[in-house]
């Protein structure tokens, strides 16, 4: 039996799941009982070079010639963004289709709504893709894992900014030259600055942290800081001291206390997530009856994300074969409170002053008052009468450095204190 999918949207993830679901589409037969077959997908430009294997006829700029269509039974959208896509979601859903999606703005922002519609009218939607790209992690929290108390999610999930940084580690290129590339590899977001300020990863820690704690988080929930301000001398500065920089996503719950944060973080050579590369993504998963789980994979791009898309449709496509497609769910929401990060870590911090005879005794003397006692220094002249001044502290709360760092910006021969940075513990 054949089953008809409308497809919203067909860039990136769009084109690799219309091939996908098209190369599979006897494994899917064979596994769900239905032969799928992209009957429409909707662009925005007609005109625009696609892959040759995209049927051109099917191609549609009027999204209600797919949610009008009654033959069609599954949406799967890759739009991206809040709106249109939200609105052709909802339309949908209230037309008794079934959703697929790979949209993380959305489900991190109105997921509750979304899935209390679905709920309502009967009718499934799947987002495996929004977290992880090819890695499966909504389904393994949602499910396998759901016999555990889930204490701590650490990882890096943006493709984006991990491509960018190994590249500034690895070859030296500026930041600008790697995004680039990052877009041209179809990694990056419509507007890459979510994807570098943090938010893209801000919206998948909300999404996860939402599943794996039982709890209803809101994206205001997450402290976020993106990678805008590190320079390539932070970069090679953390390289001397044995370390990378990646953008860190971390989520913990201690009885009930959640804390929730995206910031660049320093990560030991000797640290796993150190040698998650380009645009990999890896996931540490702490439960109680688990233990610690590391889930690796590529983050994003065509087929890594298609992946997940299909993933979903079969899945979906068993449960309608099994007559228990949008079943009510019972979700389980606990009350829980969101604090700040109260762990101890040690700390980079990296500052220019002029290079006159006094001025690091003056430092050290302000590290001393404020007893924050220093690991590791590294001096550097940077030109005539300027220096660098890189410093790794012992394990202090967050607030103590920032305590610092306000007087070390009191200090006359201080010109800037550029960036400040956790290292992350090598085991706890
Ligand atoms: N890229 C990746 O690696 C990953 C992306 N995602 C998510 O997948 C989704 C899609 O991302 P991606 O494929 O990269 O995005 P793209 O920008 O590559 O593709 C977007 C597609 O949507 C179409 N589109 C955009 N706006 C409209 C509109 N108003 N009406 C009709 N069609 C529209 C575009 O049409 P046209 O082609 O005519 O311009 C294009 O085909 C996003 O939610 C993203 O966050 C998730 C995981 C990984
Ligand atoms: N822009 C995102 C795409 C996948 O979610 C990323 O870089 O990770």
């Amino acid at each position: 039996m054949t089953i008809a999918l409308g497809v919203l949207g067909c860039g990136t993830v769009g084109q690799g799941t219309v091939l996908l679901a098209h190369r599979r589409a006897e494994k899917i037969q064979h596994l769900t009982g239905f032969r799928p077959y992209v009957k429409r997908i909707l662009v925005r430009d007609l005109e625009k070079t696609r892959s040759p294997e995209i049927d051109r006829s099917k191609l549609t700029n009027q999204a209600y010639d797919i949610l009008d269509d009654p033959e069609i039974q599954v949406i799967v959208e890759t739009i991206g963004g809040i709106e249109p896509a939200r609105t052709y979601i909802l339309e949908a859903l209230r037309r008794g289709k079934h959703v697929v999606t790979a949209n993380k703005d959305l489900i991190a922002l109105y997921g509750t709504e979304i899935l209390k519609v679905a709920n309502d009218v009967g009718v499934e939607v799947l987002y495996e893709a929004a977290v992880g790209g090819a890695i499966p992690l909504v389904g393994p929290l949602q499910e396998n894992l759901t016999a555990n108390e889930v204490t701590d999610l650490k990882g890096i999930i943006n493709g984006t900014t991990n491509f960018i940084l190994t590249q500034m580690s690895e070859t030296g290129a500026e930041f600008a030259d790697a995004l680039a590339e990052a877009q041209a590899l179809g990694y990056a977001e419509a507007d890459p600055s979510s994807d570098i300020d943090g938010l893209d990863a801000a919206r998948k820690l909300t999404i996860l942290a939402s599943i794996a704690f039982h709890a209803r988080v809101e994206l205001a929930d997450v402290q976020v800081e993106g990678i805008r301000h590190i320079t390539a001398r932070d970069v090679q500065y953390a390289r001397e001291l044995g370390c990378v920089v990646k953008l860190l996503a971390s989520g913990t719950d201690r009885n009930g206390r959640l804390s929730l944060r995206v910031r660049p973080t320093l990560i030991p050579l000797a640290h796993p997530l150190a040698h998650v590369s380009n645009s990999y993504n890896a996931l540490f998963v702490r439960g109680d009856a688990a233990g610690d789980l590391m889930f690796f994979g590529r983050g994003a791009g065509s087929m890594p994300t298609a992946s997940a898309v299909v993933g979903d449709i079969i899945s979906l496509l068993r449960n309608i074969r099994l007559g228990v497609a949008g079943s009510p769910e019972n979700r389980l929401y606990l009350q829980k409170r969101v604090v700040p990060d109260e762990m101890l870590y040690q700390h980079y911090v990296r500052f220019s002053v002029s290079d006159k005879p006094g001025v690091f005794a003056r430092i050290a003397q302000l590290f001393g008052d404020a007893g924050i006692s220093m690991e590791t220094v590294l001096q550097k002249r940077v030109e005539q009468g300027q220096a660098e001044i890189v410093v790794v502290t012992h394990s202090i709360p967050a607030h103590r450095m920032d305590e610092l760092c306000d007087a070390l910006a009191q200090v006359q021969q201080v010109q800037k204190v550029a960036c400040v940075m956790p290292l992350e513990a090598l085991s706890e």
